[in-house]
């Protein structure tokens, strides 16, 4: 079985209002999954639906290799699931809790208590397994959460906003061990508003906008969709100023290079990345010699890296003036690598 998650057309529909619309993906085994989207755009149904807490409308989906309407109950057995909202008995203790757990999967007294001191060894909560879960710390909740999910050794992960509200120490803790249960070979699905954790933990991204799958990708391969579309457009606008351009005449130039310096994706004090038509060895060391330049790369693609001075106000438009004196064009322009939160942006349109 190459795919933990497979997805057939799998639609949930609230009276007339489609909440999911023909979802289609494949999650691989193994992988650590993020899936993005705006409030309200479908995650919560999509998981729901995975893990056979709601139907689907129509359309279906294979989970660990079993169908979620003709096998719920073998879904059921092949996954765990940690919610947002931790939903633990607070009155009980961890142990207590976990236990309740293990006894509704059917898991033999045995290897029940055996399993249950690993795995809170493995999230480092043993010291507080016998503690009321009211009285703990939302970090040490979540743990026993995780605990709990985990007791009948599930081989897929639903984590949905696992380390909302941590602090930054007890965040890395959970970072570190969701990537160790997915080394150990569980297959993580993790939802996420926190794009630095997605891009930190994710093997794969999907995006989901208005109950549509809008993106899914490797964080990098979205991001290189990003800059493809933004070089190209770049490369246009900045090709239709420099035709417009009467080399003749000081002003028609410095018109022009206000121009491209007014397009608000180009700024001085980042690196800037360009690919230039007719780069002689003349312009390559004028580029080097101009003051706002701290440092000049010939990338082996053919691009130049170049890091201007961020106090230079005028950096950009002195690199333009020095590529329109040398009669050269530059084909596409780019400044930095696009975060994950700009691909969400641009994705989801907001
Ligand atoms: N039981 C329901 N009845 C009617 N509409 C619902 C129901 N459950 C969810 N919805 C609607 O379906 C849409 C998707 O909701 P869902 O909870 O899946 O979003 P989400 O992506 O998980 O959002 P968030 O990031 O805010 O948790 C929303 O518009 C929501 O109002």
């Amino acid at each position: 079985m190459k795919y933990a998650i497979e997805t057939f057309d799998l639609t949930k529909v609230y009276g007339d209002f489609k909440a999911v619309d023909s979802l289609n993906m494949k999650i691989e085994k193994n992988s650590i999954f993020g899936f993005l989207g705006p409030n309200g755009a479908g995650k919560t149904t999509t998981i729901k639906m995975l893990t056979c807490l709601i139907p689907p409308s129509s359309g279906t989906a294979r989970v660990a290799g079993y169908d979620i309407l003709k096998n719920p109950d073998e879904v059921r057995q092949q996954i765990g699931m940690v919610p947002q909202k931790v939903s633990l008995y607070e009155d009980l203790t961890a142990r207590e809790n976990v236990e309740m757990c293990a006894d509704f999967y059917g898991m033999p007294e045995d290897l029940k208590e055996s399993r249950i001191e690993e795995l809170m060894e493995l999230v480092d909560i043993k010291y507080a397994a016998d503690k009321p879960v009211g009285q703990m710390s939302g970090g040490q909740q979540q743990k026993v959460s995780l605990v709990a999910s985990l007791i009948h050794q599930p081989d897929i992960l639903f984590l949905d906003e696992p380390t909302i509200g941590l602090d930054p120490t007890t965040k890395r803790v959970l970072w570190d061990l969701i990537d160790e249960l997915n080394s150990s070979g569980h297959t993580i699905i993790l939802c996420s508003h926190d794009m630095y954790e997605v891009e930190l933990l994710c093997d794969y991204v999907g995006i989901i906008n208005q109950g549509v799958l809008a993106a899914f990708d490797t964080p990098q391969g979205l991001k290189d969709t990003v800059i493809k579309e933004e070089e190209s457009l770049r490369a246009k606008e900045i090709g239709g100023i420099l035709d417009r351009i009467d080399k003749e005449t000081p002003e028609s130039e410095r018109r022009a290079i206000q121009e491209i310096k007014k397009s608000e994706r180009i700024c001085a004090g980042k690196e800037i990345s360009m690919l230039i038509v007719n780069l002689t060895d003349d312009l390559l060391s004028e580029l080097e010699a101009l003051p706002v330049t701290l440092d000049v790369k010939k990338h082996h693609t053919g691009r130049i890296i170049l890091e201007l001075d961020e106090t230079c106000e005028t950096a950009v438009n002195d690199v333009l003036a020095a590529v329109i004196r040398n009669n050269a064009r530059i084909t596409s322009i780019s400044t930095k690598d696009p975060s994950l939160e700009d691909v969400f942006m641009k994705v989801t349109g907001r």
